[in-house]
């Protein structure tokens, strides 16, 4: 079945076209990852996937419907939900406060004049994300006083947390030291079970490693899909994307 598509989607930005003819479909419970060089139109598709940017051409399609003239909002609470390529917290909120408040905004049943932090059903769903992720014992920290490999890993709590069976990650690896990639694969692996995962990354190693499905983009166009195996035989791609002459 499939999740999320988009047919013949075209992004133009006055006379440059980010995206031409672009049509892809990604299935349910799949992990898809997102290549390409600097430029290429990943972060510009992300933005169409999730209705944050409506083409100029074409149609983005949610679990069967057309998607045409929505609102992120209707995306949202169509099952989609993100990461940004640049942390989206707020830095004197607290770890536990941050996921409380993202599920609450998530939950359409949610009162908005109700303390959040006073809602057992949301501090619990707040718990078990902390749990997933590893940080229970940072529950009260200042989101401003963690290090920048925790913050990237509460990104990605605020992106699953909710159940949204559509994540779209744009580099959450991005400025990761080392030590922390692991812990964030792990998680992001975790996390991923059983949804459609689209993630854009440029840490090559860790993105062959968690995507079953590569689609490649190069000048705004898709350059060609497959398996890791697939995607690095190509020479198309080779000469496009990894510089090589062929
Ligand atoms: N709002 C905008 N107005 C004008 N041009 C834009 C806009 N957004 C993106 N572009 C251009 O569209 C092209 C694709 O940008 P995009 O950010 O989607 O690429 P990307 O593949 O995500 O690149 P990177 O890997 O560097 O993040 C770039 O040339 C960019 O300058």
């Amino acid at each position: 079945m499939t999740a999320l598509a988009c047919r013949h989607v075209g992004m133009r930005f006055g006379a440059f076209a980010a995206l031409t003819d672009v049509s892809l479909r990604f299935e349910r419970s799949r992990f898809y990852g997102l290549i390409g060089p600097n430029g290429a139109g990943k972060t510009t598709l992300i933005n169409v996937l999730s209705g944050a940017l409506q083409p100029t051409s074409g149609e983005v399609e949610l679990d069967g419907r057309p998607m045409h003239r929505a609102s992120r909002h209707a995306f949202a609470r169509q099952g989609l939900a993100r990461s940004f390529q640049t942390s989206s917290l707020f830095n004197e909120l607290g770890v536990r406060e941050s996921l409380v408040l993202a599920l609450q905004a998530k939950s359409a049943t949610q009162s908005a004049w109700r303390d959040p932090m006073a809602d057992a059903r949301l501090c619990a769903g707040a718990d078990a994300m902390l749990g997933r992720l590893g940080m229970r014992h940072m529950a009260d920290e200042r989101v401003g006083a963690l290090a920048h490999g925790w913050q990237r890993l509460l990104d990605l709590g605020i992106a699953f947390i909710g159940d949204a069976p559509i994540v779209l990650l744009d580099e959450p690896f991005a400025g990761i030291g080392h030590s922390a990639i692991g812990a964030t694969e792990d998680a992001i692996r975790e996390l991923a079970r059983g949804r459609t995962v689209v993630m854009v990354e440029h840490n090559m190693s860790v993105l062959m490693r968690l995507a079953e499905d590569i689609v490649v983009l190069a000048g705004g166009q898709v350059l060609a899909r497959g398996t890791a195996e697939e995607v690095r035989a190509d020479a198309g791609v080779r000469r496009a994307y990894l510089g090589e002459h062929a």
